[in-house]
């Protein structure tokens, strides 16, 4: 009882709400919830239950559900309360709780925590998962889910599989290497680590996760007065950044994370562009930080003259609605943010162009530290095809494998694992 603590938290937001879970997990899980509702539920059904601490006062009146382990969400006995979720409801219910022995609040990430130390789920799942709370998109979460539901998981164990294959037949050689007829490696061998290499190597070129979170990288630039700042006020759908007539309005980078057609874009103001001895001082530096903003572009939205403008940039004929607006052949698109005209056609090809950029969805993808394990992985089996010593190949496809299990926490380290829980809120 003491090296497992049942824990319980708050597990559905904020207080005040409409309804608070608080969740209870560990071995006096039932023992708890028995204590406060004052019996044991029937496993697994919903059932309203009064919820009452140990002196026999009356908290609240609540849903209460038992779900006796291992097969539960954490792997351990498990009891939830939903209670109506006022702040002293939570707190009564909560101090009653911790009143109980063996009972102590759970830790940030530590629900999840214990299903992964149960083996409910891997590191792979783990980490979909913290993506799929913190999913703001439509295309975030169709990519954290597919990773929390063991889409990359499966994927990896299905390597880890193809690698103990080659391991065996390494090692078969190896066993008869005294023999004399000895004639190593079949020549499908070689190609079978190349091809798995191969398919890495693919994986590892895709856009990785955290680029969900970021959105693609849209800069607005352009000479001042083009109407940027007016442009990126529309597709942002707010008063974000200041417009007016005046040239070099605009002097920080102003930024803003949206989802257009569930798509995460970052889209940048930036000042106008032009002759630093024009501008002055302060403006000056704003240009400079333009620039900066520039080199840090997925794809630029350039407001200015033809041809002058970065050369993969999308070129824009903006303010379409004035007078003497004359339309120009080179320009990709023709909108007046201030009407609203061509807006819909330049968000459309945002979307599209956004989309190749980032991971697919549904498909999962790698965060920054999944690929390099993959990217060890890969590395290994690459060494393994340039060798011919079976001893040597033998240990790269080790290699190879202890990449895999890092990557899906067969092989894991505690500072791992507090840094991935820990992103976790309480009551997850
Ligand atoms: N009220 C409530 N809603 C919730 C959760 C929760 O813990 N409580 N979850 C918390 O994350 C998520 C659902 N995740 C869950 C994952 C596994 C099991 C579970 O009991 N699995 C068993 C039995 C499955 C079954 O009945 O078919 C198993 O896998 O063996 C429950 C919830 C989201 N919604
Ligand atoms: N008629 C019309 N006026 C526009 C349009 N877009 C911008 N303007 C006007 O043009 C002026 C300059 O617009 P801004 O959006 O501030 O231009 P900017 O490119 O951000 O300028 P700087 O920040 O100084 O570099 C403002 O007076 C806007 O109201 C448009 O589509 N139609
Ligand atoms: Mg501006």
């Amino acid at each position: 009882m003491t090296d497992n603590p049942t824990i319980f938290a708050l597990s559905s937001g904020t207080v005040p709400s409409a309804i608070g879970v608080i969740r209870v997990s560990g071995p006096q899980a039932g023992a708890a919830l028995a204590a406060l509702a004052g019996r044991m539920p029937t496993a697994r059904r919903a059932s309203l239950a009064r919820l009452r601490d140990g002196a026999g006062a009356l908290l609240d009146e609540a849903l209460v559900l038992w779900f006796p382990g291992p097969n539960t969400a954490t792997g351990e006995d498990l009891a939830e309360m939903h209670c109506h979720g006022g702040r002293a409801v939570i707190t009564a219910v909560e101090g009653a709780l911790a009143a109980l022995p063996g009972l102590r609040p759970a830790e940030p990430g530590e629900f999840t925590r214990r299903a992964f130390a149960n083996g409910r789920i891997d590191l792979a799942e783990a980490e979909g998962l913290a993506d799929l709370l913190s999913a703001e998109t439509e295309l975030a979460r169709a990519a954290a889910l597919a990773n929390a539901g063991g889409a990359l998981s499966r994927q990896v164990e299905a390597w880890r599989e193809r690698v103990l294959v080659l391991s065996a037949e390494v090692e078969g050689v190896l066993d008869f290497s005294d023999e004399e007829d000895a004639s190593g490696l079949p020549e499908c061998f070689t190609w079978n680590i190349a091809a798995l290499a191969e398919e890495l190597r693919t994986w590892l070129a895709r856009p990785r996760s955290e680029r969900l979170g970021e959105g693609f990288r849209v800069v607005i630039a352009g000479p001042p007065n083009a109407g940027k700042s007016t442009l990126f006020n529309a597709l942002v759908e707010s008063e974000a950044a200041i417009t007016s007539p005046i040239a070099g309005t605009t002097r920080d980078v102003i930024e803003r994370t949206v989802a257009i057609g569930g798509v995460p874009f970052t889209l940048v103001d930036t000042a106008g562009l032009r002759d630093a001895a024009v501008a002055d001082a302060i403006e000056a530096i704003g240009i400079d930080r333009a620039k900066g903003a520039l080199a840090r572009a997925d794809l630029v939205l350039w407001l200015g003259p033809e041809g002058i403008g970065p050369h993969d940039a999308w070129e824009i004929a903006a303010q379409a609605d004035r007078p003497g607006f004359t339309p120009k052949d080179s320009a990709r698109f023709t909108v007046s943010a201030m009407k609203g005209e061509g807006l819909s056609a330049l968000k459309t090809a945002l979307v599209d162009r956004a989309r190749a950029a980032l991971p697919k969805p549904g498909e999962a993808a790698l965060n920054a530290r999944q690929h390099a394990r993959l990217g060890e992985a890969a590395a290994a089996l690459e060494a393994a095809k340039a060798l011919s010593d079976p001893l040597l190949i033998a240990e790269e496809l080790r290699r190879a494998r202890l990449a895999f299990d890092r990557l899906i926490g067969r092989a894991t380290t505690e500072d791992m694992l507090d840094t991935l829980f820990g992103r976790f809120c309480i009551g997850k």
